[in-house]
């Protein structure tokens, strides 16, 4: 049975995941810390990760990118594998991400589904294919109104691996309304609308001459990320010290 804390439990994504590994025969929660403690908590859940006396073989991440250092320090210095969720950390933060992998397993991914890690893989041929074809990449982003970043940890991930295939030659846009000139043809253009109770849309736009290539995905429930994160979870623990991600969970 592999032993998970859930860091952020009480939230959107908390809950989700304590309901998914409820079901599990392989995984059980056996905390949780979060800012606050909600009634409905079948485990012990802590106000800070420092203060957390129970020992996991995993923990889940998905909180606050202001939460993240703490949790960095508490997995460092407990030898804890962490699959770290949480999107719009700092450079430094990435940074610190980067160091901690020098100590213990971690597994950082923007999007757990496997419809956008697959594709992540697929836009780098299309990118490679495309863009020397003269077409021009946006992308535009949703999301529900209690989101706290912007773009997407999705969106950006998206672009990175597109740019990967373009030998980092592209720039990103984040912001036309300043913009007073043509389009440059070495830019990706990333938009991010908020609105309602949105899951998480992603769309790829690639605009050519005379014709355009989309790719969408589209999040009907939370339990896309969920799922994805609990077969990390259970991969994760017991692993060496290194930085993974989802292409080393799922096999595309
Ligand atoms: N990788 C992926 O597939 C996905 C990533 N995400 C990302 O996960 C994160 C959480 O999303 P979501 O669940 O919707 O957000 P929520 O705001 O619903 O949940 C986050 C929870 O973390 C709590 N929290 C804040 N600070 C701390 C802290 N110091 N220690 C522990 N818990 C803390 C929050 O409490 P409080 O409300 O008091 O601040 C809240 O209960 C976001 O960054 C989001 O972008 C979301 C979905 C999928
Ligand atoms: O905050 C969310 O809800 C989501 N965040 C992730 C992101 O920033 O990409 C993943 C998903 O789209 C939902």
């Amino acid at each position: 049975m592999v032993k998970v804390l859930i860091h952020g439990c009480n939230g959107r994504m908390g809950q989700m995941v304590t309901g998914l590994i409820r079901e599990d025969e392989q995984a059980e929660v056996v905390a949780g810390v979060d800012t606050f403690t909600a009634t409905e908590n079948t485990y012990p859940v802590f106000e800070n990760i420092q203060l957390c006396d129970v020992k996991p073989d995993v923990v889940i991440d998905f909180s606050n990118a202001a939460a993240v250092e703490g949790l960095l320090d508490y997995c460092t210095a407990n030898q804890v594998p962490v699959v770290l969720c949480t999107t719009g950390l700092s450079k430094e933060q990435l940074g610190k991400v980067q160091e901690t992998s020098g100590e213990t397993a971690v597994l950082k991914s923007a999007n757990m589904s496997m419809g956008i890690n697959l594709l992540l893989k697929m836009l780098k041929d299309a990118a490679r294919i495309l863009a020397p074809a003269g077409y021009d990449i946006e992308l535009v982003e949703r999301h529900h109104n209690q989101k706290l970043d912007a773009p997407s940890g999705t969106a950006m991930a998206l672009a990175d691996s597109m740019n990967d295939a373009l030998n980092h030659e592209y720039t990103y846009v984040y912001d036309r309304s300043q913009v007073r000139r043509k389009r440059d043809k070495k830019e990706m253009g990333i938009s991010a609308v908020r609105g309602g109770t949105i899951v998480g849309d992603h769309e790829v736009i690639f605009a050519g001459p005379d014709e355009v290539i989309e790719f969408k995905h589209t999040a009907y429930s939370r339990s896309v990320f969920g799922k994805g994160a609990v077969e990390a979870a259970k991969f994760l623990a017991g692993k060496p010290a290194g930085m993974y991600d989802m292409s080393d969970v799922i096999q595309l």
